[in-house]
C-alpha cells in the first residue's frame, strides 16, 4: 500500500521543461521530491533513485570544473582543483603589458575551455541518451504503475468486499461459535445426563433383580407359610393321631409279645413240621427206591418229519410198548415187541416243567442234606442235553437252571429257619477217560485227578478243578453258559467231542444252623452222558470204547450195590469214581433215559431202554443225611 502510495506521487510524464539539465526539470524534480514525506523519500531512494539521481547529479559536473578556472583569491574554489586551474596557479603572472602573452594564455584557456565544451556536449549527449532510457523506463513504470495502481484498486475493492463478507463470516463464525460452545454446553449436558440415565439405568436393574428376588422370596415365603398352615394343621391332626397311635402302640406291643411268644411256639413247629416233612419225603423216596428211572421220548423236530418212526406205545403211566415190524426180506424179518416200566414216562408232549416236577424232590433231598445225582442216559440226539440244561427262555430251562433256581428260592425259606447256605458250583468234562475243567478256558489244562475228601472214602474232590461261589441263580446260569462255550469251543477243535464226553454240573451245598447247631454238606451232581450208542469210524470206536466201558462201569457199580457186594468198581473208571458219593449207599440217584422215536435208531432205543431196566431193578440202600452235630 504504502509503495502504491509513492507511485501515485510521481510526476507524469516530463515535458522539455522538466528535462534534466534545465533549471525546469531541476526545480520540477526537487518540487516533486520536496512535496514526499520523508518517509516517502526514503521509499524513493532506496526504489527509484539511481535513474532520478543521475538525471539530477548529471548536470552539475562541468560547472565544478569551470569553477576551478576562477582566481585562486575566490573563497568558493573546490577543494578538488582540475589541471587547468593547478596550470593557472603555477603559471608565471604575465605582465599586463603583455598583450601577446595574454593572448596567448587566453588562447590556451579558449582551446582548454573549447575541449572541456567538446567534452560536456559529448556527455550532454550522453545524460541525453540515458534521460530518454530513463524516460522510457519512467513511462514503462509508469504504465505499469497505473496497471498496478488499477489492479491494486480492483483488489482493494476485492479486499473491501471480502474484508466485509470476511466480518460478515466472522460474525457468522462467532455466531456459530457461540451456537456450537451452546450445543457443545447442551452436548456435555446431555452425557451428563446420558451417564446419570445409564447409573440410574444399572442401579434400576439391580433393583429390579432385587426386587425380583424379594418377589420370589416372598412367593416362596408365601407358599411356604401356606404350606406351613397346612403342615400346621396336619401336624395338629398328627399329633391328635400320635396320642390315639400311642394308646395303641401299647396294646399293639402287647399284642406283638403275645403274638411273639406265639410265633415262637409256631416257628417250633413249623420247624418240627419241616423235619417231619423232610423224614417223610425221604420215606416216600425210600420207599420208590433211591434210584429212579424215568423214560422221556423225544419229539421229531420239522426237521425229521420224513423219517420213518417204530411205534411205541404208552402203556400207562410207568410203562411203554416198542414195536417194530421187519421187512419180510430182512435177515431178522418179523415183528419186534418190548414193555419196559419205570418210574415214570414222560411223553413227546411232556414239557420241561412236567419232567421237572418229577425231579425237584431229588434237588429238595439234596437241599435236606443228601447227595443226589440226577443224569441223562441216552444214544446221540435223543434230547440228554435238551433235558439236562434246556433251550433258550425260561419255559425252555432243563433240569440244570432250574434246579438251582429251586435251591436258591428254598434258600429263602430255609433262612427263616436259620439255616445259612453257602452254594459252590464246578463244571468239567470227561472225554476218553480225561477230566476238563469247563470253567478253565485254558487249553493246557493241568491234571485233573479224583481224590478222597477224607480218609473214610465217603466224599471226593477233583484236583486243581475251578469252584465258583455262586450267590445267585443269575450267578450260576452265567457260570453255565461259561462251561457250555467252553465245551462246545472244545467240541469244534474235536469233532462232535460233545457228543462223546461226559458233562458233569456239581452243586456243593454247605448248610449251617446255629441255633440248631447242626451243619451239613450235600452234593448234586448233574450229569449228561456221553452218547450210548455204538461208533461207527477207528476215532469213534476208541471213543465208544472209553465210552462203554464208563457206562458198563456205571451199570457194574448199580449192579453191584443192588446186590449188596462188598466191594463196589467205583474207580474203574472216572465217572464212576467221580460219581461215588452220589451213587453209594448214602445218596439218591436219578437216571433220565432219553429215546427218540426213529426206526433207525431202534436198535440203539431198545440198548437204552434195558440199561435203564437194569438201573431201575437196582434199589439202593436206605440213604442217610451227612448231617453232623457241632459246637458252635
Ligand atoms: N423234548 C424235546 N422237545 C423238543 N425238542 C427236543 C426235545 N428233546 C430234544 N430236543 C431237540 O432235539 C435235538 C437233539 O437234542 P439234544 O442235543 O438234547 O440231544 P443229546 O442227546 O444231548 O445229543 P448229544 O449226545 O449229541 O448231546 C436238539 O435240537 C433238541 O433241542
Amino acid at each position: 500500500m504504502q509503495k502504491m502510495k509513492i507511485m501515485s506521487k510521481l510526476p507524469t510524464p516530463m515535458s522539455k521543461e522538466n528535462r534534466p539539465g534545465s533549471s525546469n526539470a531541476r526545480n520540477g524534480a526537487r518540487s516533486v521530491v520536496n512535496g514526499l514525506s520523508d518517509a516517502d523519500k526514503r521509499t524513493l531512494l532506496t526504489n527509484h533513485t539511481k535513474p532520478i539521481k543521475s538525471a539530477i547529479t548529471a548536470a552539475p559536473a562541468p560547472r565544478l570544473k569551470r569553477a576551478a578556472t576562477l582566481p585562486a583569491s575566490s573563497n568558493c574554489a573546490p577543494a578538488k582543483s582540475s589541471k587547468v586551474e593547478k596550470k593557472t596557479v603555477t603559471a608565471a603572472r604575465i605582465p599586463a603589458y603583455d598583450y601577446k602573452a595574454r593572448f596567448n594564455d587566453l588562447l590556451e584557456k579558449h582551446k582548454v575551455m573549447k575541449s572541456e565544451l567538446t567534452e560536456l556536449k559529448e556527455k550532454h549527449s550522453e545524460v541525453s541518451d540515458e534521460y530518454e532510457k530513463i524516460k522510457e523506463l519512467y513511462d514503462k513504470i509508469n504504465t505499469e504503475c497505473n496497471t498496478v495502481k488499477s489492479e491494486l484498486l480492483n483488489t482493494m475493492n476485492k479486499l473491501k468486499q471480502k474484508s466485509g463478507e470476511l466480518e460478515k463470516a466472522t460474525l457468522d463464525l462467532e455466531l456459530q461459535k457461540a451456537n456450537i460452545e451452546k450445543l457443545l454446553d447442551k452436548t456435555r449436558n446431555f452425557e451428563e445426563v446420558t451417564n446419570n440415565l445409564k447409573l440410574k439405568t444399572i442401579e434400576f436393574d439391580k433393583l429390579k433383580l432385587e426386587v425380583d428376588n424379594v418377589s420370589s422370596c416372598y412367593k416362596t415365603v408365601l407358599g411356604e407359610a401356606e404350606s406351613l398352615r397346612v403342615h400346621c394343621a396336619d401336624l395338629k391332626k398328627i399329633a391328635e393321631e400320635h396320642i390315639k397311635l400311642k394308646e395303641e402302640h401299647k396294646i399293639a406291643l402287647a399284642s406283638i409279645n403275645q403274638y411273639k411268644s406265639e410265633s415262637e411256639a409256631l416257628q417250633s413247629i413249623a420247624d418240627s413240621i419241616y423235619q417231619d416233612q423232610r423224614v417223610l419225603r425221604n420215606t416216600i423216596q425210600d420207599l420208590k427206591g433211591n434210584i429212579r428211572v424215568y423214560c422221556r421220548v423225544r419229539p421229531p423236530l420239522d426237521s425229521e418229519a420224513s423219517k420213518p418212526l417204530y411205534n411205541l406205545n404208552v402203556l400207562d403211566a410207568c410203562s411203554i410198548e416198542v414195536e417194530k415190524v421187519e421187512l419180510l426180506n430182512s435177515a431178522r424179518k418179523g415183528r419186534s415187541q418190548h414193555t419196559f416200566s419205570f418210574d415214570g414216562i414222560f411223553t413227546p408232549h411232556s414239557s420241561q416243567s412236567d419232567v421237572f416236577n418229577e425231579v425237584s424232590p431229588m434237588v429238595q433231598s439234596a437241599l435236606d442234606g443228601y447227595n443226589v445225582c440226577i443224569f441223562a442216559y441216552g444214544q446221540t440226539g435223543s434230547g440228554k442235553t435238551y433235558t439236562m440244561e434246556g433251550g433258550c427262555g425260561v419255559d425252555q430251562y432243563g433240569i440244570v437252571p432250574r434246579s438251582i433256581n429251586m435251591i436258591f428260592t428254598c434258600m429263602e425259606d430255609l433262612k427263616r429257619m436259620g439255616w445259612e447256605l453257602t452254594i459252590k458250583a464246578s463244571f468239567l468234562e470227561i472225554y476218553n477217560e480225561v477230566i476238563y475243567d469247563l470253567l478253565n478256558s485254558n487249553k493246557d489244562q493241568e491234571n485233573h485227578d479224583i481224590k478222597m475228601t477224607n480218609t473214610k472214602g465217603t466224599d471226593v474232590y477233583v484236583s486243581n478243578l475251578l469252584e465258583e461261589e455262586v450267590k445267585s441263580s443269575h450267578d450260576f446260569i452265567r457260570l453255565l453258559i461259561f462251561a457250555q462255550r467252553n465245551r462246545q469251543t472244545a467240541a469244534t477243535l474235536n469233532n462232535e467231542r460233545s457228543s462223546r464226553s461226559h458233562s458233569v454240573a456239581q452243586i456243593k451245598i454247605s448248610a449251617k444252623n446255629d441255633k440248631r447247631k447242626e451243619k451239613y454238606t450235600s452234593n448234586l451232581n448233574l450229569v449228561d452222558l456221553a452218547g450210548s450208542e455204538s461208533g461207527k469210524t477207528t476215532q469213534r470206536m476208541d471213543e465208544t470204547k472209553h465210552i462203554n466201558r464208563s457206562l458198563s462201569e456205571l451199570s457194574k457199580v448199580i449192579l453191584s450195590l443192588q446186590t449188596n457186594q462188598s466191594h463196589i468198581p467205583y474207580r474203574n473208571s472216572k465217572l464212576t469214581h467221580l460219581l461215588m458219593p452220589s451213587l453209594g449207599g448214602n445218596s439218591k440217584t436219578l437216571m433220565l433215559v432219553n429215546i427218540n422215536q426213529f426206526d433207525e435208531n431202534f436198535n440203539d432205543t431198545l440198548n437204552s431202554l434195558r440199561f435203564a431196566t437194569q438201573v431201575n431193578n437196582c434199589r439202593i440202600v436206605k440213604a442217610k443225611k451227612n448231617l453232623t452235630m457241632v459246637d458252635m
